[in-house]
């Protein structure tokens, strides 16, 4: 039995700006298994917002996949009219977005707020919606359901609005989880509390999560699997142990390397261009890419994943494709 709740081949998005066609992800294939996390970790840019929002058909309206295929639960998501989306976004697969907080309607009880999902999709009878909002307030952790249920957003704490979010993204008992740097704007010891909350609905649920981090301490703590991202590609992939025992790619090395550490007082990742990269190959084969900055040129050149143990890809520039375009 197939056991991938959700499998990206070969996604390739491209985005038309001032008259000229950008590509921002790149034969980005991807597997998520039921009840894993699966971690897709790599800086601002590199296009791990882009690979979700394809997954819920949810692109800018510039962008637009090229070529690939999506597949939920064996269905295929990319040729799936919207009437179809409508019933799987929020109910099957549920996302929290990146800044979402700023999303909270201001004029809205939150409690009200949370049974929007469960009204749209209609799975609660209309009278039970109060009950269960104030059963979801009480999963995410508020000791006093009762009394957050008829509380505005700006009564509320950054890490409990976040709570509110998770409590609206589970609300529908969501197969696949997708959290978009769900605890950025978050203090430390609040960003905890969110990801074990994740974690816990992950297991009790048996759901899936794609948890989209820039942070490697995050990924240590809550994936089973990796993708590190750079450039719109895939450049490493291997389970977390794997990764951290033994990372090839210096892109990976930079990140394991940048984990946030309070003794010495570094606090955020750096920018891939603050790194110089010692290895420039592996085994005599070099890696794609071979130069780290924006210029989409070096990204462009053909590459391909290669094992380099067991379950352990690595993308390396393909000496035999001497064909510019991607293919
Ligand atoms: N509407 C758009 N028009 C043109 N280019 C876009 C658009 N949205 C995103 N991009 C480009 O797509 C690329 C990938 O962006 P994406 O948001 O996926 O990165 P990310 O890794 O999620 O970064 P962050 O962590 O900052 O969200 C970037 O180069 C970005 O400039």
């Amino acid at each position: 039995m197939d056991q991938h709740i959700l499998q990206i081949k070969n996604l390739r998005v491209s985005f038309n700006k001032s008259k000229q066609k950008t590509t921002a992800v790149n034969d980005v294939s991807l597997q998520i298994e039921v009840g894993q996390t699966v971690a897709l970790i790599g800086e601002s840019g590199s296009g791990k917002s882009i690979t979700s929002l394809s997954v819920l058909q949810l692109l800018p309206s510039n962008g637009q996949v090229e070529k690939g295929s999506i597949t939920f639960n064996g269905k295929e998501l990319l040729k799936m009219p919207e009437k179809e989306m409508l019933e799987i976004r929020g109910n099957e697969i549920s996302m929290i977005f990146q800044d979402a907080i700023a999303s909270l309607n201001p004029s809205m009880k939150v409690g009200v707020q949370i049974t929007e999902g469960l009204k749209y999709h209609k799975l609660v009878p209309k009278e039970e919606l109060k009950t269960e909002a104030l059963q979801l307030l009480e999963q995410v952790g508020f000791k006093n359901p009762a009394q957050v249920y008829n509380q505005y957003p700006d009564q509320l704490s950054g890490g409990m609005k976040q709570r509110i979010l998770i409590a609206m993204a589970i609300s529908c008992k969501p197969k696949l989880l997708i959290a978009d740097e769900p605890t950025t704007a978050l203090d430390v010891t609040i960003q905890r509390q969110v990801l074990d909350l994740i974690d816990y609905y992950k297991t009790d649920l048996n759901a899936s999560v794609l948890l989209i981090t820039h942070d490697f301490g995050v990924v240590a703590e809550y994936a089973d699997w990796v993708y590190v991202m750079l450039g719109g590609h895939i450049v490493e992939s291997a389970d977390v142990y794997t990764i951290f025992k033994n990372p090839v790619h210096p892109y990976t090395k930079a990140l394991i390397g940048s984990i946030p550490n309070p003794e010495n007082g570094q606090e955020r990742l750096k920018s891939i261009q603050d790194y110089t990269f010692e290895d420039t190959s592996y085994n005599g084969k070099k890696f794609a890419p071979a130069t780290y900055t924006y210029d989409s040129s070096s990204f462009d050149a053909p590459s391909s994943l290669v094992e380099v143990e067991p379950m352990h890809y690595v993308r390396f520039y393909d000496v035999e494709r001497k064909v510019v375009a991607i293919g």
